[in-house]
C-alpha cells in the first residue's frame, strides 16, 4: 500500500541488497553497535552504487527469554523508527525485501573470520582476502545445492553461494571485494561483528546513532512512566525531543533530566568468571544508597537483569515492570528501551555496569539529549577493584 511505501526506503530495479548478522549469542545493544559498523560500510558502497541495507530481522537472542512468547522475526519498526533511519541510509526491512527480490534467495554469502595464523605482534595491518572456511560452516547445501542455515527464522530463505572472508580492519575494507569481485544483487554478510569501526566516535558514526530514534510507542510508554512514577516530564526537565534527529542538536549541559537517580545494574552472564569490575549486589546497593543521600534524592530507577535478587535488598528502587500484556506486546527489546529511556531522563545522575554495551548506549542517548557529562559516565567499581577507571566521555560531532 501507499503507505507502507512512505515508510520504507523506496528502493529500485537495480539496486542491490545487504543483508548482514551477528554471531549468535550477541545482544542487542551490541547489534545496535554492529548496524553502525554496516551503515559506515553502506555509505561507502552508495559512493560508487546503488545500495540498500535490508534490516536483519530481530530474534532468538540468548538474553530474551522471556517463557511463552515468540520472539523471532520481529521487524526493526517495533524498537526503531524507520523513516529517521533512512534518513541516514537507505534501509528496508526484510519482507521488503522478500516482496521486492521475487524470491526467497540470498545470492551471495560471505561469512566473516579472523585469519587462521591469526596475526603477526607489532605489526597491525588492514587486509582482506578470501580464505578457506576456519570454523566449520553454519550452512548446508540441501538436495537442490541450495544453501539452508538460520535466515532470521525465515525457513523459506535460501543461500545460493558461500564462502569466507577473512578480515582484518573497518567495515568498508569489504567494499571493493563488494563492488568489484560480485555481480550479485543481493550479498550477506554474516558474523559481521569481526568488522570495526571504520571511525569510532567521528560524525558518521555519530549521524548513524543518531538516526537510530526509538520507535514511538516505546518512548511514548517511557515518558508516562516517567510522568506517572518519578514526577518527570519534558516540560520540567528540559529534554524536549525532536523526532528528526537532523534537527536534534542540543548544547551539552541544558537538559535538567527528572528528580532521580538512574541506574543500570548488568548481572546474569557478566558475573560469570569473577569479573573483577562488576560489584557484588551488597555492594551495588551500598554505592546507590550513598548516592541518594549525596544528591538528597528519594527516588532511584534501577535498569537491571537481576530483578529478584535486588529486590530484597532495595525494596524501595521503582522499575519497569510490565503486565503481561505489555511484556507481549513490547518483548523483551521493547523492555530493554524503556528501560534506557527512562535511565536517559535521569538529573542526577546516571550510574552503569562497566563494558556493558547496554549501558554506552544509555551513555549516548543521554548526550543526545544534552546531559552535563559528569551525570552520564559513571559506572559501579568492583567491591575489590584497585583502579577504577570511570567510563569515556564521547563528545557527539554534529
Ligand atoms: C557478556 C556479553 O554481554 C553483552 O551484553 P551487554 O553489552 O551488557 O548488552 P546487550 O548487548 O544489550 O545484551 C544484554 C541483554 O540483556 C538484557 N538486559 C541486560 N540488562 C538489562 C536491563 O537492565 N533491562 C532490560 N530490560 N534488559 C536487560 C537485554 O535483553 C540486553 O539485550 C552481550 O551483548 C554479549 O553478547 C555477551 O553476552
Amino acid at each position: 500500500s501507499g503507505t507502507f511505501l512512505h515508510w520504507m526506503a523506496v528502493s529500485s530495479p537495480g539496486d542491490i541488497y545487504l543483508l548482514y548478522d551477528v554471531n549468535p549469542p550477541e545482544g542487542f545493544n551490541l547489534r545496535r553497535d554492529v548496524y553502525i559498523r554496516i551503515a559506515s560500510l553502506l555509505k561507502t558502497l552508495l559512493k560508487s552504487e546503488n545500495w540498500v541495507l535490508v534490516l536483519p530481522p530481530w530474534g532468538r537472542l540468548y538474553h530474551w527469554q522471556s517463557p511463552d512468547i515468540l520472539q523471532v522475526r520481529i521487524p526493526w519498526s517495533e524498537f526503531f523508527n524507520i523513516p529517521s533511519l533512512n534518513r541516514n541510509i537507505p534501509v528496508i526491512e526484510y519482507e521488503q525485501f522478500l516482496a521486492e527480490s521475487g524470491g526467497p534467495f540470498i545470492e551471495q554469502i560471505y561469512v566473516l573470520q579472523g585469519y587462521a595464523e591469526g596475526w603477526k605482534e607489532g605489526t597491525w595491518e588492514e587486509k582482506i582476502d578470501e580464505r578457506p572456511c576456519i570454523d566449520q560452516l553454519m550452512y548446508s547445501k540441501d538436495k537442490h545445492e541450495y544453501y539452508r542455515g538460520w535466515f532470521w527464522g525465515y525457513e523459506e530463505t535460501r543461500g545460493l553461494n558461500v564462502s569466507c572472508l577473512s578480515v582484518q580492519g573497518s567495515a568498508s575494507i569489504v567494499a571493493p571485494i563488494l563492488l568489484k569481485n560480485t555481480s550479485a544483487q543481493s550479498v550477506m554478510l554474516d558474523r559481521a561483528e569481526n568488522l570495526l569501526h571504520d571511525h569510532y566516535g567521528g560524525k558518521d558514526y555519530w549521524n548513524t546513532r543518531r538516526s537510530m530514534v526509538f520507535a514511538k510507542h516505546l518512548r511514548v510508554v517511557g515518558d508516562e512512566f516517567r510522568n506517572k512514577y518519578l514526577q518527570s516530564t519534558d516540560e520540567a526537565d528540559r529534554t524536549h525531543y525532536k523526532e528528526d534527529w537532523t534537527q536534534m542538536k542540543v548544547k551539552t549541559g541544558t537538559a535538567l533530566g527528572g528528580p532521580y537517580l538512574g541506574v543500570h545494574l548488568r548481572r546474569r552472564d557478566f558475573i560469570w568468571g569473577h569479573r573483577e569490575d562488576v560489584p557484588s549486589l551488597q555492594g551495588a546497593v551500598k554505592t546507590i544508597r550513598s548516592l541518594l543521600e549525596m544528591h538528597k534524592l528519594e527516588k532511584v530507577f534501577v535498569a537491571t537483569d537481576a530483578v529478584e535478587l535486588l529486590k530484597k535488598l532495595l525494596p524501595e528502587m521503582v522499575r519497569f515492570e510490565p503486565s503481561w500484556e505489555e511484556l507481549e506486546l513490547y518483548k523483551d527489546g521493547g523492555l530493554a528501551v524503556i528501560d534506557q529511556w527512562i535511565c536517559a531522563h535521569a538529573r542526577w545522575f546516571f550510574i552503569g555496569t562497566s563494558v556493558s554495551t547496554f549501558s554506552f548506549r544509555i551513555h549516548e542517548e543521554r548526550e543526545i539529549l544534552g546531559f552535563d557529562p559528569k551525570t552520564t559516565y559513571n559506572r559501579f567499581c568492583g567491591d575489590k577493584e584497585k583502579n577504577c577507571e570511570q567510563p569515556t566521555h564521547w563528545k557527539i560531532v554534529y
